[in-house]
């Protein structure tokens, strides 16, 4: 109805956006909630953080979601009730936010919902003959907007299939507008349940493109282990994997796979990096059994490796990057060490110095996305290397 898209184009003209951002990762720990005033767009996007929550998934959606997540073979009907319960189950955690931060629906102009991403296959993944690169996110918009009352944009990866992408990392795009810096050559580091990096080379010396790509397992992996031998959610601090010795043997069998040798950008998941994959890897490694806490000290510096691999054939050695870390992986101490340990010559920070919580950046990503599809305008990305200029998000009102 024209009320509806008066009022989105009213918004567009704003001299600022009140955007609520929403992740929920692979991890399954909980939505990332991030309300934003944001102004401007493009390279001169302004983003400020003004509130931001991590709602907890209970254990029975936790459940309901594993039913399906990541599996090639489900219950297609379970998929079918799950994508609107996502959506007014996140509908609902946002309006729990609302009335903690004290902020009336009414004046949040926009909201940004990742969803949940239940499956990815990019197509040298699935190598079905003929088929695209396919990534799945539920938890319909319309059933947030209709929740909350706010307008909602959500499902932001299939245009950047549509336009040549995989349908991730869509980082790349808030890193750029927000942490470019001249003067500096940055590396964005997340560290969710996959990992991933965009490097942001100093725009006044290096004529190196934008760029960003998954590396491989982030906590998956370690996650998944601690709930199968330590029956807890994850390692927390890192303790697990500090009492453990590294398995060689295991460590070079993690890493023969072709993902590793394929060439940048590209993307993974927990379709891939799962326990038969680490099961499969153990058994090739001619090992019969392992000790748990070796286990995960081996999953945890096959990670860091995977990360590290990734960025020194990517980056010029001639430079001195600075290392930005974020997600749920910046907390791990003996993760962070070994990433720090392979790259001597480059400083490892929190996200947080630069005045973003590192949890809350993916959260704040896709506000500056939907900031970009209300408001953008289109010379605002000149660059580069598999990063599709497009608009992303598609619009569900509320009435
Ligand atoms: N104190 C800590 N010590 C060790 N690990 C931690 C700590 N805090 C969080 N983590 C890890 O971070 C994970 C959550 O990370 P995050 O929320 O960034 O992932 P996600 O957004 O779900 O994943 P993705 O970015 O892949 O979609 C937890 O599951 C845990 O493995
Ligand atoms: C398909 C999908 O949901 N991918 C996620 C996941 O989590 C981390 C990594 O794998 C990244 O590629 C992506 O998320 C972030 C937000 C991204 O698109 O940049």
């Amino acid at each position: 109805m024209k009320q509806h898209v008066e009022k989105l184009h009213s918004i567009a003209n704003k001299s600022s956006r009140k955007i609520i951002g929403l992740m929920s990762g692979t991890s399954l720990d909980g939505l990332d909630v991030a309300l934003c005033n944001i102004e401007k767009s493009g390279t001169n996007t302004r983003v400020h953080v003004e509130q931001f929550s991590t709602v907890a998934y209970t254990e029975n959606f936790r459940d309901q979601i594993r039913k399906i997540f990541a599996k090639k073979e489900i219950d297609f009907q379970h998929l079918c009730v799950l994508n609107p319960f996502v959506g007014i189950e996140h509908g609902r955690m946002i309006l729990e936010c609302l009335k903690s931060w004290n902020v009336a629906a009414e004046d949040v102009d926009l909201i940004a919902s990742h969803g949940q991403t239940v499956y990815h296959a990019p197509s040298n993944q699935h190598q079905v003959p003929g088929f695209p690169n396919a990534t799945l996110q539920i938890g319909d918009g319309d059933h947030i907007a209709v929740q909350t009352g706010i307008i909602t944009l959500s499902d932001f990866r299939q245009k950047h299939i549509a336009a040549g992408g995989e349908g991730a990392p869509l980082a790349v795009y808030g890193d750029y507008f927000l942490f470019s810096k001249k003067g500096e050559s940055r590396i964005l580091l997340n560290m969710g349940g996959i990992a991933n990096f965009t490097i942001l080379p100093d725009p006044e010396i290096s004529n190196q493109p934008v760029f960003t790509t998954d590396t491989g397992p982030g906590n998956a992996l370690i996650d998944a282990f601690m709930r199968k031998y330590f029956d807890k959610p994850y390692d927390h601090n890192g303790e697990t994997a500090r009492q453990g010795n590294i398995n060689e043997a295991l460590l070079i069998a993690l890493k023969n796979l072709s993902f590793f040798e394929a060439p940048f950008p590209k993307t993974t998941g927990p379709e891939v990096f799962s326990i038969t994959y680490v099961e499969n890897a153990i058994t090739q490694a001619g090992l019969s059994e392992i000790p748990s806490a070796d286990l995960i000290a081996t999953l945890t510096r096959f990670s860091a490796d995977t990360i590290t691999d990734a960025i020194k054939k990517i980056v010029n050695k001639r430079e001195a990057y600075h290392i930005f870390a974020s997600g749920g992986g910046a907390h791990n101490p003996v993760l962070m060490q070994a990433i720090q340990e392979q790259l001597p010559d480059f400083t490892l920070q929190p996200l947080d110095i630069l005045g973003i919580s590192g949890d809350a950046k993916e959260a704040v990503l896709f506000t500056v996305l939907a900031n970009e599809a209300v408001a953008g305008t289109s010379d605002t990305f000149k660059s580069s290397s598999g990063v599709p200029l497009v608009t992303m998000g598609k619009i569900s009102f509320p009435g």
